[in-house]
């Protein structure tokens, strides 16, 4: 039999190699106009560019240390009005989830519960098929944090963080963040990492920066919603058929950047950041 520090080398060494063979996913879900892009953008650069191209989708990919490890992430983008179909898609393929709504549009706050909804019923559906008890903590739901930005715009402010954290509650999200994107860099950065945290460290958040975050909430995922919830909720009919495959194109970062500043610069004749 292995001893302990044998075997915590090599689960050490598996860690490694599944971190480079096996991107973490993220996709992040909103309504349009809720900040998606500058959040993707903020994360891939650590710069804040102030306007895009509204149609921008896509799957970038960047690499950051967390814990020592390298971890290669890939980031959904997706367009704010999706139909279901598409949502499922987005959904299926991830393994962690950014729910984003605007601290000043009550509309954006409300469309992360149908999202929510969306996202359960999926997961219980795959619990189902793999026979797994979905009130158990070791479900393979993926996790989900509900994140309220432009908390720079403190006046226009519609939804309260008390009422944003209790709606985390109530949709069983595993936690609940507020940012602003155009703002901070180190907690955009951070809600990532946690994501990868929470999902790689049996659903307990570990990032000393997550938990010392002072709107940061913490949650017990609660148990999937039924079918009948997602009907009521509008979120749509049950998933059929077959997985479908990923289409969107794959870039490299620079490629990224290049792209994503002549969008923005095309849209608006300011000055926006150039990054070299
Ligand atoms: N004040 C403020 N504005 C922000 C913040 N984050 C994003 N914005 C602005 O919100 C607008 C929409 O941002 P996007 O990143 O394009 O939003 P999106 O969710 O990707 O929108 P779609 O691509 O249409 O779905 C832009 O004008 C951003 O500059 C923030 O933290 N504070």
């Amino acid at each position: 039999m292995s001893s302990p520090v044998s075997s915590s080398r090599l689960l050490k060494k598996i860690n490694i190699i599944n971190s480079r063979t096996k991107p973490f996913r993220v996709v992040i879900l909103g309504q349009n106009g809720v900040g998606k892009t500058a959040l993707t953008v903020r994360f891939l650069t650590r710069r804040y560019i102030g306007d895009y191209d509204p149609s921008l989708e896509r799957v970038y990919t960047c690499q950051r240390t967390i814990q020592g490890l390298p971890v290669d992430f890939e980031v959904w983008d997706t367009a704010g009005e999706n139909e279901n179909s598409k949502l499922k898609e987005q959904i299926r393929w991830a393994d962690a989830i950014i729910l984003m709504y605007d601290v000043t549009d009550r509309c954006s706050f409300n469309e992360c519960s149908r999202l929510k909804f969306l996202v359960n019923a999926l997961s219980r559906r795959r619990n189902k098929k793999s026979g797994v008890d979905p009130t158990s903590d070791l479900t393979n739901a993926v996790p989900v944090v509900l994140l309220g930005n432009k908390i720079d715009k403190a006046r226009d402010r519609m939804v309260m963080t008390e009422e944003g954290m209790s709606r985390s509650r109530q949709l069983g999200c595993d936690y609940f963040q507020e940012v602003s994107v155009s703002e901070t860099v180190e907690d955009i950065i951070a809600v990532f990492e946690d994501l990868y945290s929470y999902r790689r460290n049996d659903r307990r958040l570990t990032t000393a920066h997550g938990l010392s975050r002072s709107t940061l909430h913490v949650e017990k995922p609660a148990p999937c919603s039924s079918d009948e919830e997602l009907e009521e909720s509008g979120a749509g009919a049950r998933p059929r058929g077959r997985r479908d495959t990923l289409s969107l194109p794959i870039k490299t970062l620079s490629d990224q950047q290049d792209e994503l500043i002549m969008k923005s610069r095309s849209r608006r004749r300011e000055a926006y950041f150039v990054i070299s």
